[in-house]
């Protein structure tokens, strides 16, 4: 080739056609050029050969830099599920320049959570995640190592396994008579309510004192400048958890950090963050030494951090781990769960007859002189079946939290190449017409007689996730979310604010930390019951400056 570019530049030089140093310049653009258009011809042929070698799910095309960014929109589950009507059950895109793979029907999702499992126990790295979790110290964020296992068998056996539910079964017991008679003081003047902010705070007050022992939100008389700072915290760290960085998705862009997320998230929140949980570790820590600092033994924890703090030596926690902990649980734990109950009254108003046939259920097996417990949940099996169709309907997070393979892997006879996204379509899942009958109904029904579980064995309905990753609080939702539900129903009476019908509730959703209601639940309460009015009565005239047993609750929830 060169031998032909000389014979070239000789001959024009000679036939004086261009000057030396011209005839020079052209050879070497047209060098220049030749070696591009190899370079061009070889990349493709490399791509197409590796594309071959590595049979990818199939998908949109993705655009140069963005990918399929411009495609998306802001109710990604439902995109893909749209596209999965296009390109089958497993799909794959780009996002920027991270490749992601979405899985939306049972049996992907169970190749996915069951037989690719380890493969894909890592998570991906993001901004907000690298804030949120401390640097991923912390449990949800980090990777699949030993410190991850560790901490989730501690959290498992301090707080989720029967005997760890029922140590802060009192204080459960205790927020959630909190939170009805806060809704009673608006059932007196028949008021409106946002019922999700209310079931939230008591959420947030009930895991805080599970976690370290402090009841932040009080209405009496306000609230104080901390549990107001600490609420400014938590809606911040939702309304960031809904912004996308492109930085993440276009690392040729974080420099420039166009949209001011490395001044917010790094500075500003990470900031915040560390303002508010140090002084929480310094101040247990502090009042453990000042009680000779024992280690707890299982089931006997005041709280959740003396658990943590009592750890030493090599199977210690840092400090940057233990706030990261706390900070997990407390979000998983309030979000998640007030969402829940708000999606189920968002379908208890649509469907008044459902509304009903729960109320009789619980009035016939609780009766009218006492407060719906804990323990009468295993007889109320029609409740049951609501917050199974809620969670069908509404899983809070129908993407799940996403996963990532560091290594590459094989799913539906498809090539995984390492440093995937993984999402699990949870939402398209539990919607999918080949396990559901009429999907888009609100019918509860479907569950009554059903032997189908929630917890990631039967891969149709999998609104924990499933695998090694799966929902550590499971089994406190599967508490939680029917008592506050039966209890709400059988205290009080709901409707619709003046002039609107059933059929008018939006039900738009927007995507958040959790699948949120797009527009939040106001809604009309009555006082219902006298019986259970007398208990509240007697409730809020004790002294609210002790916290209580579980045996003088009980007492209380027995009074009529
Ligand atoms: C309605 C309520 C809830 C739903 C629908 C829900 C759902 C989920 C889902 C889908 C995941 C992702 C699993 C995966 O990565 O495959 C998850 C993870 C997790 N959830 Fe929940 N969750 C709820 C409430 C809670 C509560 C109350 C807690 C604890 C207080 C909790 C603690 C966690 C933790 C710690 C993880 C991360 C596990 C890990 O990465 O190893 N969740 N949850």
């Amino acid at each position: 080739m060169a031998f032909m570019m000389q014979c070239f530049t000789s001959l024009l030089r000679e036939c004086g056609v261009v000057s030396t140093s011209l005839a020079e310049l052209w050879i070497i653009s047209l060098l220049a050029a030749y070696m591009l258009m190899l370079i061009f011809i070889k990349l493709q042929l490399n791509s197409r050969r590796s594309k071959q070698q590595h049979k990818l799910p199939p998908g949109p095309s993705p655009w140069p830099i963005v990918g399929n960014m411009l495609q998306a929109n802001d109710l990604p589950h439902r995109w893909f599920a749209k596209l999965a009507s296009q390109y089958g059950p497993i799909l794959y895109l780009y996002m920027g320049s991270n490749p992601y793979v979405i899985v939306n029907n049972a049996e992907m999702a169970k190749e996915a959570l069951k037989t690719r499992d380890a493969d894909f126990a890592s998570r991906p790295r993001s901004m907000f995640g690298e804030v949120i979790s401390f640097g991923y110290e912390d449990m949800v964020f980090r990777s699949s190592d030993a410190k991850w296992r560790a901490l989730r068998k501690l959290c498992a056996s301090n707080l989720f396994t029967p005997t760890g539910m029922k140590t802060f079964t009192a204080v459960r017991q205790e927020e959630m008579l909190s939170m009805v008679s806060s809704v009673h003081s608006s059932a007196k003047g028949c008021s409106v309510i946002n019922i999700k902010r209310v079931i939230y705070e008591a959420n947030v007050n009930s895991m805080c004192r599970i976690l370290f022992g402090k009841k932040y939100l009080r209405a009496v008389p306000q609230l104080d400048l901390e549990a107001k700072n600490f609420l400014d915290l938590l809606d911040r760290i939702v309304s960031e958890s809904g912004q996308i960085n492109l930085g993440d998705f276009i690392p040729a862009l974080q420099w420039l950090d166009l949209q001011g997320a490395e001044k917010r998230l790094k500075n500003d929140m990470k900031q915040a963050l560390e303002k508010f949980f140090y002084p929480v570790l310094a101040e247990n820590r502090k009042l453990r030494d000042e009680q000779g600092g024992e280690t707890i033994k299982e089931g006997e924890a005041k709280n959740f951090l003396d658990v943590l703090q009592s750890f030493e030596g090599e199977e210690s926690f840092s400090d940057k781990s233990i706030a990261g902990i706390l900070c997990n649980l407390i979000l998983a734990g309030t979000d998640t769960t007030s969402v829940t109950v708000e999606w189920a009254f968002s379908e208890l108003l649509a469907n008044p007859h459902i509304l009903r046939k729960a109320q009789e259920e619980i009035d016939s097996v609780v009766g009218y002189q006492r407060v719906v417990q804990e323990s009468d949940l295993l007889n109320l099996p029609y409740l049951q079946a609501i917050v199974k169709e809620t969670l069908r309907m509404h899983p809070a997070l129908p993407l799940g939290i996403p996963h990532y393979n560091s290594a590459t892997t094989h799913l539906g006879g498809y090539t995984i190449p390492a440093g995937s996204t993984l999402l699990v379509n949870i939402w398209a899942i539990a919607q999918d017409p080949a396990s559901w009958s009429n999907p888009t109904q609100f019918n509860p029904d479907r569950f009554l007689g059903s032997d189908i579980q929630l917890v990631g064995q039967q891969f149709q309905l999998i609104p924990f996730s499933a695998g090694r990753r799966h929902c550590l609080g499971y089994p406190l939702v599967l508490v939680q979310v029917p008592h506050i539900l039966a209890t709400l129903l059988q205290a009080f009476d709901w409707s619709l604010p003046a002039g609107q019908r059933p059929e008018d509730i939006n039900m738009q959703e927007k995507v958040g930390l959790s699948c949120y209601r797009a527009v939040p639940l106001e809604l009309l309460v009555s006082e219902r019951l006298p019986t259970i009015n007398n208990t509240l009565n007697l409730y809020e005239n004790m002294d609210h400056t002790q916290q209580y047993t579980e045996h003088k609750l009980s007492e209380l929830s027995v009074q009529g």
